[in-house]
């Protein structure tokens, strides 16, 4: 992938990522790296409009400075009644540096203030999605890969699993009866729509490479 040996750099500073890029890319002999191995580089202010222009101010900036092929994410949740937010506002939604027990607070606050005086016990609040950007950045070729997945579910008002990160335990899978946060991790990657995105870079990057003779070698 790059000079640096069996090494992939994902421009995240996000823990429950870096777990699950560190699963898929195990067994393709990948050692992932994050921001948290390259602390002198400077934040990147996510304030594109969508997901792949974060996506990509995220992998253009860690590339450029690092000089090699950089991958970064981009994610967040959908809600439906909530006309598609917190989307990329998902890490802040409660206010910047909120926790993900802050942001999931707001979520159900705001979406049970607006079942308020219904006259119902259904904890399935709203149907939802969380959406995926995944960017590959080459500094050398200045080419971009991406590629996005999604997975639909609903927000529950009833909290459950200790899996995952950020709004999973409030993202009920209804054909599994579970939430995200009760998914093991392999399970979660089958479903999510980080998984998915994986699925579908990994497929534009090995028909790169037979073309082209690989992303830039040195
Ligand atoms: O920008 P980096 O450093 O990668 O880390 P981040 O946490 O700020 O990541 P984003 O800017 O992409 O914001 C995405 C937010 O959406 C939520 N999110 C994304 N993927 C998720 C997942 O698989 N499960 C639960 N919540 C997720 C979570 O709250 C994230 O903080
Ligand atoms: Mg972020």
């Amino acid at each position: 992938m790059n000079s640096k040996g069996n090494i992939l750099i994902v421009a995240t500073k996000n823990k429950g990522k870096v777990r699950e890029f560190e699963h898929a890319f195990a067994p393709l002999g990948l050692t992932v790296k994050s921001m948290y191995d390259y602390p002198h580089l400077p934040d990147v202010v996510e304030d594109g409009a969508t997901f792949a222009e974060n996506a990509f101010k995220k992998s253009k900036a860690v590339g450029d400075a690092l000089g090699i092929p950089v991958l970064a994410d981009d994610s967040g949740l959908c809600v439906d009644a909530l006309d598609g937010r917190p989307g990329v506002y998902s890490a802040r939604f409660a206010g910047e540096d909120a926790t993900d027990g802050e942001n999931n607070l707001k979520l159900l606050s705001e979406l049970e203030r607006l079942k308020q005086g219904e006259d119902t016990d259904q904890p399935l609040l709203s149907t939802a999605r969380f959406v995926c950007t995944l960017s590959l950045y080459d500094p050398v070729s200045k080419q971009e890969l991406t590629a996005e997945g999604a997975v639909e579910g609903w927000i529950t008002s009833e909290p459950s699993g200790a899996g995952g990160f950020g709004y999973d335990p409030l993202f009920y899978l209804s054909e599994h009866e579970k939430t995200m946060a009760e998914l093991t991790l392999e399970e979660k990657q089958q479903i999510s729509h980080r998984g998915t995105a994986l699925r579908l870079l990994t497929a534009k990057l090995e028909k790169k490479l037979a073309a082209e003779g690989g992303l830039s070698q040195e």
